[in-house]
């Protein structure tokens, strides 16, 4: 008997040989670079008037290669998960929260549309997909507002910087050490006894790429910051921050002050706009399925209807529905 998911893998197939594609162009793309990257495609573009900055390109033009996706000039993006951002009306100056932002697409866009102005906070609860948003905003130099935390969105708690770098972030009044340097670390998070106490160090500025030395710091502090999890109750973790975000010269233990959700402040210092992209807005999904014609729909059932899978889902919709509730 044939899989029910692989009529429906079929029919998206057909949809999408028949459909074109929509790529998104950085939005400062001016008609000489539209041209070039026309050039470098080998197609013309075609823009969508209901959408800005989008254009449709035919399906079996692979951008991965081009020089122009490698420079960073064209997004891979389809045009509903623009139509999600879109709705958002980002105005210059917003904060913006994108509570599942891995592994990026909208929150390159957000930041975009932000340009120089307001602030961008993302979460994500998958480490290794986060990690895929970092790779985004840098590659595409958008993450100088932006601030990635590992962390439950159910649960997230931390306010925007309104003051970005030039404002209420709490400031450095003396020279302090900046966390890739361990010894200080040590010194400031323990007393003699062992026992941990308020972080009083400071974020210096986000470094890439790392020293073996640099990585040794880095382990350490993680294991400090796991200790601070357990005594501190903290869930987040910070995985990135850009230079306006707000977190440069920041105390660590201000960084990850959470608020009640009943808090006067948060409704006068919460965010403007938050994007809760837990599902799926785009045909990604059925992408992905239609994979399983090639690799046959007994890899399929094993891997999604299997006994330990199907329990899993079964309690993440009973806490979902509590939390609802
Ligand atoms: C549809 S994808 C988001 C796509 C993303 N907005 C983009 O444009 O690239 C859904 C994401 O939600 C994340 N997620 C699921 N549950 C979450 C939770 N409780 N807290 C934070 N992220 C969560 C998943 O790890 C996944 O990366």
């Amino acid at each position: 008997m044939r899989h029910p998911m692989a009529c429906d893998a079929a029919l998206y197939s057909q949809c999408r040989r028949a459909n074109l594609d929509f790529r998104r162009l950085k939005p400062q793309a001016g008609v000489e670079e539209i041209e070039e990257i026309e050039k470098d495609l080998g197609v013309n573009l075609s823009a969508l008037s209901w959408l800005p900055g989008f254009y449709s390109i035919p399906p079996e033009v692979q951008i991965a290669g081009s020089k122009s996706y490698q420079e960073g000039k064209i997004y891979g993006m389809d045009a509903a998960s623009g139509a999600a951002v879109a709705a958002l009306e980002i105005s210059p100056g917003d904060h913006v929260l994108d509570l599942c932002a891995a592994p990026g697409a909208k929150l390159c866009m957000l930041a975009d549309l932000l340009k120089d102005s307001g602030s961008l906070t993302a979460t994500d609860i998958s480490a290794h997909r986060l990690a895929a948003s970092r790779t985004m905003l840098i590659k595409y130099d958008l993450g100088n507002r932006c601030r990635l935390f590992l962390a439950d969105g159910t649960t997230f708690s931390l306010l925007p910087l309104r003051g970005g770098v030039d404002g209420n972030a709490t400031k450095v009044e003396e020279e302090k050490p900046a966390l890739d340097n361990p010894d200080e670390i040590t010194k400031r998070r323990y007393d003699p006894t062992g026992t941990l106490y308020v972080d009083s160090t400071v974020y210096g500025e986000w470094k890439g790429t790392k020293t073996a030395k640099e990585k040794k710091a880095a382990k350490r502090l993680k294991y400090m910051e796991d200790a601070l999890d357990r005594v501190g109750g903290r869930e987040s973790e910070l995985i990135f921050y850009g230079k306006a975000s707000g977190i440069v010269g920041m105390k660590v233990a201000d960084v990850f002050r959470s608020h009640s959700l009943l808090e006067d402040e948060v409704s006068h210092n919460g965010y403007d706009k938050v994007l809760v992209d837990a599902e799926c807005t785009h045909d990604g999904s059925l992408k992905h399925i239609s994979k399983y014609e090639q690799w046959g729909w007994d890899t399929f059932e094993r891997r999604f209807f299997n006994a330990g899978r199907m329990s899993s889902i079964t309690s993440l919709q009973v806490n979902e529905q509590q939390l609802v509730l």
